[in-house]
């Protein structure tokens, strides 16, 4: 990947800033950061170096004299083998907006992400009432469910999904009047318009809105003037016919200290929720990433990330864009084997605790076979397919080497494994049913 000039290359090169700037964040103050760091710009990675647009020379000195530590010690931790950066001056550097999207600004108004489509939603059997709900609420404001109640754990789609709606209702009905806001803004605001007496203008701007989009309304607990001013908007909202969307970490019976008649008001329309995805929707969820990024990452890869961030879609982002970061910088593709090392100090090798002869075991006892069948020499239709599964999940699954692997199924030489590995990998690209077999074996073997 590294310094190729494609979609890709050029896109990994954000990957691995991205991942610095992450570093960064953690390390300094605020304003350091935006002073500095929000109009650097990646060019590009050329032989593991790591090169930098800046705005002014002013702005190169200061960086190289007062941060390329910090700067050197993140691209180590991403493995670099000598880790360097470059810093030219590019005047006028335009920043990409996508890395920036979460730097803390001076509160101006929460705007749409436009990156939270209904395209960009994968959907799962863990998501699909939301969806569904959020679709039909998106086709008809007002009238399909009022309030719509999503809830569901951290990183799952929440936001999103709001966002989705948001968009989709500007694209269908451009005169309707849009506000998404935090709860916390909608406290914030709340308080200043009181303390600046200005209650009438807050409460005309929310009360004018056709779509209000509230994300995080379990904020709203114990904080009863919040509560108070929301009551009357929701009532003005919902009296007129106006669609209203909340989200929130727990259905509204779980959040405690939410005044009675907000509660039931919140528990008028349709409460729905969002589970944590199935390992099939998060590797979708990672396809659809790596797609939308230009980059093409091997099945394989995909499912090893998938399996390690299990319940939080924006860790489980997170985990893709290290692996690619760690990729480019170290100017190697992303296989498995490179994700696994991109991962190692973030997550524990789950998969190497499994037992070989386990695997063996519950791969013979899915297939009503016996474990000496799959490690002897017969050659039948019914058992050729099993061993093979057994050989690929024994090499993903442990750290046993291919050779390793040719002992334990009767002494095989090693050639006879990969081929195994390899026809598996081909079915498993073609065919749902093998997808599906693989999916429930390794479930069993780990
Ligand atoms: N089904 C999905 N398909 C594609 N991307 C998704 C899906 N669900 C979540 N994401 C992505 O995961 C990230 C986290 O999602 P989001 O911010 O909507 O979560 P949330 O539930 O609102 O989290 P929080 O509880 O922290 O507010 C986002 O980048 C979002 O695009």
């Amino acid at each position: 990947m590294g310094d190729r000039d494609d979609g890709g290359g050029r896109l990994s090169h954000e990957a691995v800033w991205q991942h610095v700037l992450e570093h960064i964040r953690r390390s300094i103050t605020e304003v350091e950061f935006h002073t500095w760091f929000e109009r650097i710009r990646p060019l590009g990675i050329r032989d593991g170096v790591l090169e930098l647009a800046v705005p002014t020379s002013f702005a190169l000195d200061w960086i190289r004299r007062h941060y390329a530590g910090l700067i050197q010690e993140a691209l180590g931790l991403l493995g670099a083998q000598a880790p360097r950066f470059e810093l030219r001056v590019v005047p006028g550097v335009v920043v990409q907006e996508d890395i920036f999207q979460a730097a803390p600004a001076e509160a101006p108004r929460p705007k749409l992400n436009p990156k939270y489509t209904f395209e960009n939603f994968v959907v799962g059997p863990n998501n699909s009432m939301a969806h569904a709900a959020a679709v039909a609420v998106a086709e008809s404001p007002g009238r399909a469910y009022n309030p719509l109640f999503i809830y569901g754990g951290v990183g799952l789609g929440k936001t999103h999904l709001m966002h989705a709606v948001g968009h989709s209702v500007a694209k269908r009905f451009p005169h309707l009047k849009i506000e998404y806001v935090s709860t916390e803004t909608f406290t914030n605001e709340l308080i200043n318009a009181i303390r600046e007496d200005r209650m009438t203008e807050f409460r005309e701007r929310y009360r004018s809105v056709d779509l209000l989009l509230v994300d995080d309304v379990q904020f709203i607990a114990g904080k009863e003037r919040t509560q108070e001013e929301f009551f009357h908007t929701f009532n003005a909202l919902y009296e007129a016919h106006k669609q209203i969307i909340l989200s929130s970490d727990r259905p509204p019976k779980d959040i405690l200290t939410l005044e009675a008649r907000l509660r039931s008001r919140f528990e008028w329309g349709l409460i729905t929720d969002i589970q944590p995805p199935d390992l099939e929707t998060r590797i979708a969820i990672l396809k659809m990433n790596a797609e939308q990024r230009g980059l093409r990452i091997p099945e394989d890869a995909l499912e090893y990330i998938a399996r390690q961030v299990t319940s939080n879609i924006r860790e489980l982002e997170g985990a893709l864009m290290r692996a690619i970061a760690f990729a480019s910088l170290n100017g190697v593709e992303l296989t498995r084997a490179v994700a696994a090392k991109a991962l190692s100090d973030i997550f524990a090798p789950r998969e190497l605790e499994a037992d070989p002869l386990e695997i063996i075991r519950k791969v013979a006892d899915h297939f009503g076979l016996k474990p000496e069948e799959l490690t002897g020499s017969g050659r039948k239709k019914e058992v050729v397919l099993p061993r093979q599964l057994a050989m690929y999940l024994v090499r993903e699954l442990t750290r046993a080497s291919l050779p390793e692997i040719g002992q334990l199924f009767g002494g095989r030489d090693h050639t006879t494994v990969l081929y195994a590995i390899q026809k598996v990998q081909e079915l498993a690209e073609s065919d749902r049913e093998v997808q599906g077999l693989l999916r429930t074996l390794r479930e069993a073997c780990t």
